[in-house]
């Protein structure tokens, strides 16, 4: 069984052993399972409260058949605040540690550079940052931990960034920013078989510029990286359905469909089991 298979692969390679994303990706679509240990996430808030619970959960998400784990530490939520670097390393460090002895590929979701480097040393495959390695340090520490990286487009802050996204032509200029970035970590050192790029769904953008970039999705890759991308529970599909966030299930796995059709090699979810069985679908029809 594909999936079961390939993730049955990984079994047998450490994760930073990996090969480069795009060779995962080209495989097949995969599945990136979310594993928030903050206690005010959007949509999972609370529910791996400690390492135990953390442990739990991946051991779950594992099962039902997660190819990466990303372990995030920081709310990226509109209006949140930044978590200060010790409390961060607190919550994520000890989960990346005990998870590095399974075979599943880890990121940490983290845009600090201290944080970067400590969930390098262990044992993180990727570092997801929503603010694409801008801050000073950034770039060095992933070309120094020769770990793949994933650029996501925000526009401003997690703050303030819905206060009042404007782009002249959304697609173009997200797009020019991954471009840019793509750049700037080729330039530092990293492979650009270590890379994907995110377009960053609801970080900056309107409910109008959210649906411009899944509609135009497939334009992001000549930029020749696997495009990540995370649209699962989030205020697009609320907005699409009606559905609160705690009932936005269906409306995730079709969103994650949605972008895989349209040339999504990772997507970034936190119903494992459900986005699976779609792929598993997907992948019939397309391998
Ligand atoms: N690359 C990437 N990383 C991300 N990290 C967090 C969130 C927000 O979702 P979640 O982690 O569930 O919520 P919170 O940021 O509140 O923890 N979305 C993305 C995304 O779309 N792409």
């Amino acid at each position: 069984e594909v999936i079961g298979g390939h993730s049955a692969h990984l079994k047998n390679r450490h994760p930073a052993a990996e090969p480069g994303f795009d060779s995962l990706a080209s495989r097949r679509p995969l599945i990136m399972g979310v594993i928030n240990v903050t206690p005010d996430s959007f949509s999972d808030g609370g529910l791996c409260a400690s390492t135990e619970d953390a442990l739990r959960h991946a051991a779950c998400l594992i099962e039902q058949g997660a190819d990466w784990l990303d372990i995030g530490g920081e709310s990226s939520r509109p209006g949140s605040m930044p978590v200060d670097m010790a409390e961060e390393l607190r919550r994520v460090i000890p989960v990346v540690e005990a998870l590095s002895s399974m075979d599943v590929p880890v990121s940490v979701d983290t845009s600090k550079p201290e944080v970067m480097r400590a969930a390098i040393r262990a044992g993180a495959a990727m570092i997801n940052d929503v603010n694409a390695l801008r801050a000073a340090g950034a770039l060095e520490a992933v070309a120094a931990g020769g770990v793949s990286a994933c650029l996501m487009h925000m526009q401003g802050e997690p703050g303030s960034m819905q206060a009042d996204p404007r782009y002249d032509d959304v697609v173009a200029e997200v797009k020019g920013f991954l471009r840019q970035r793509l750049d700037a970590a080729l330039a530092a050192g990293i492979q650009r078989d270590r890379l994907a790029i995110d377009p960053g769904f609801g970080f900056g953008k309107t409910h109008d510029h959210n649906i411009k970039l899944l509609r135009h999705l497939d334009r992001f890759s000549d930029l020749g990286v696997p495009v990540l991308v995370g649209l699962s529970r989030k205020a697009i599909l609320g907005k699409m359905t009606g559905r609160n966030v705690g009932d936005r299930l269906h409306a995730s796995v079709a969103a994650a469909l949605m972008a895989v059709i349209k040339g999504a090699g990772i997507v970034r979810v936190h119903d494992v089991k459900a986005t699976r069985d779609a792929l598993a679908v997907y992948n019939a029809v397309n391998s």
